[in-house]
């Protein structure tokens, strides 16, 4: 039976935008998906989590917090429930997909085909193989919203977006947090001076940091969790967050018959227009470990959707100016390349700390600064400032202020446009137009230096 023009495997971000951007295209849709629709942002993973930061600097008691975050989690998944897809025209069945033949699935002992299919099975929590983990009562992403009590001490393992994030959050909320990280810096895919900001904002925020730390063993010893570190310290606390990234959904999925290739982690292998090894099959999201962000996730089911219908100026996703942000205290954004990935070319960096930036010193909030990149582009070379390369951002609202030089970088925009927009004063924003005025001039005494060599 073939159940329309477009078969969607998942009811995540990507799975959701690329059912309604094929059913806005006209086709008929039929969603599959084994978790309620709106699946990790909604339900484990970024609604909970910025519920819970924004109820930590509210000041809520920890019970409180997690009854905010409750109801904020009803209130998005009715949003884009099953009842709201039906009444956009999609069809949704509640299950789990496995590919029996070329485009086709199983869901519950019935076969579903489709012209086309977009695999969008998202990830789970990845649990790395430390000795005793799995005899311990751990908590993921998945269970830590679940808590109605807090723990008197917990031990967060990682120290990427999620463990930083929920890290801060819990100590705001009278957690005792000590984050371990195996690697030498928090954040390590960031900015080097971001993870040393945020490190200084944890601490005082009393969090104990374990970086450069990896972990021999965890057991457990009179209900407590003990991790003993390679050091040979050991860290006792009440309960233990495992925060160590995730791994895509793709096992018992049925890929290697149909020819849908996936790397040595699992991910789906795709091209630019998302389409996988298999003809007529797409991947979008985290199931494809290109970018790990709803966002992007958002922007991969819909270009899954729309290359597939074209054959001359096919949509790709780029992800080179898309923006990633860890919503800590102050946020940390980036987009595009960070400053050694730039090591050895002749593009150039313009640096101002927040100390100089009127509004972050109004605020009382003066840890972070602004780094944007320029380099010489075609004949015109530094003209202009030069194109924008990239940016980091630690601020309190970075998180707004990365979307200038994302915009700069889509559009292929000189750096001295953005100094010679008029911005309001004192906003934050205005931090961008001053950092990037030093790549056609000095600037407060500040004038943009080439980049560090490799
Ligand atoms: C704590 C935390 C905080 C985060 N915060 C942010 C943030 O602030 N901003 C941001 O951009 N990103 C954030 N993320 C990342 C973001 O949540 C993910 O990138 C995004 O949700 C991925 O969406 P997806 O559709 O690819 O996958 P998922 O949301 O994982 O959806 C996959 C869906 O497929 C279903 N499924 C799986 N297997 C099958 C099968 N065989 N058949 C049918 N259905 C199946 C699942 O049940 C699920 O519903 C956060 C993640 C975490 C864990
Ligand atoms: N604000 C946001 O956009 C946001 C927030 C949270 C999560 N996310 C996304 O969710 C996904 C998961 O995030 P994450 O932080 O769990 O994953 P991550 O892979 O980004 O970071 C995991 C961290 O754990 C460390 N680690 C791994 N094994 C370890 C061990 N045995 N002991 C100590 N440390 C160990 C790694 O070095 C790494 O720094 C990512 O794709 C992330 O981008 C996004």
């Amino acid at each position: 039976m073939t159940d329309g023009e477009v078969l969607v495997l998942g009811g995540g971000a990507a799975g959701l935008a690329a059912a309604n951007t094929a059913r806005r295209a006209g086709m008929r849709v039929t969603l599959v998906s084994e978790g309620a629709p709106g699946g990790d942002c909604t339900f484990t993973g970024c609604v909970p989590s910025k519920t819970l930061i924004e109820a930590a600097e509210a000041g809520l008691s920890f019970s409180g917090a997690m009854t905010r975050v409750r109801r904020t989690v009803s209130r998005v998944a009715a949003t884009e429930d099953e009842d709201v897809l039906r009444s956009d025209g999609i069809d949704v069945v509640r299950g789990r997909a496995r590919f029996v033949a070329e485009r086709t699935v199983e869901v519950d002992g019935h076969r579903r085909s489709a012209r086309r299919v977009v695999l969008a099975t998202g990830g789970r929590p990845a649990v790395p193989p430390v000795p005793g983990l799995g005899e311990l009562a751990y908590l993921t992403t998945d269970t830590v919203f679940d808590l109605m009590d807090p723990p008197t001490s917990l031990v967060v393992l990682g120290g990427g977006p999620v463990g930083c994030e929920l890290a801060q959050a819990l100590a705001r909320l009278g957690v005792g947090v000590t984050l371990v990280e195996q690697a030498p810096r928090l954040l390590p895919g960031m900015d080097p001076d971001a993870s040393d900001v945020l490190a200084r904002v944890l601490r005082s925020d009393g969090v104990r940091l374990r970086t450069g730390a990896p972990v021999r063993e965890v057991r457990s010893s009179d209900g407590k969790a003990l991790v003993e570190l390679a050091d040979g310290e050991v860290v006792r606390a009440e309960r233990l967050l495992v925060a160590t990234g995730r791994r895509p959904n793709t096992e018992g999925l049925g890929l290697d018959a149909v020819g849908v290739r996936t790397d040595r982690r699992g991910h789906v292998l795709v091209d630019r227009h998302m389409a996988t090894t298999a003809r007529g099959v797409s991947a979008a999201g985290d199931v494809t470990g290109v970018f790990g962000h709803t966002h992007a996730a958002y922007a991969m089911g819909r270009v899954a959707v729309l290359a597939g219908t074209r054959r001359t100026r096919r949509p790709a996703f780029e992800p080179d100016s898309v923006p990633r942000v860890v919503f800590t205290n102050p946020e940390v954004a980036t987009v595009g390349r960070v400053e050694h990935e730039l090591a050895d070319t002749a593009a150039r960096a313009a640096y101002l700390p927040m100390s100089e930036v009127d509004r972050a010193v109004t605020a009382d909030a003066e840890a972070g600064f602004v780094k944007l990149f320029a380099g010489p582009r075609g004949p015109l070379g530094h003209l202009g400032g030069g194109r924008v390369l990239g940016a980091s951002i630690v601020a309190p609202r970075a998180g707004e202020m990365i979307h200038e030089p994302a915009l700069a970088m889509r559009t292929g925009m000189f750096a001295g446009r953005l100094a010679q927009t008029v911005h309001a004063y004192p906003s934050w924003s205005m931090a961008v137009q001053r950092t990037a005025a030093q790549f056609v001039g000095t600037h407060g005494g500040r004038t943009a230096r080439p980049v560090a060599v490799g």
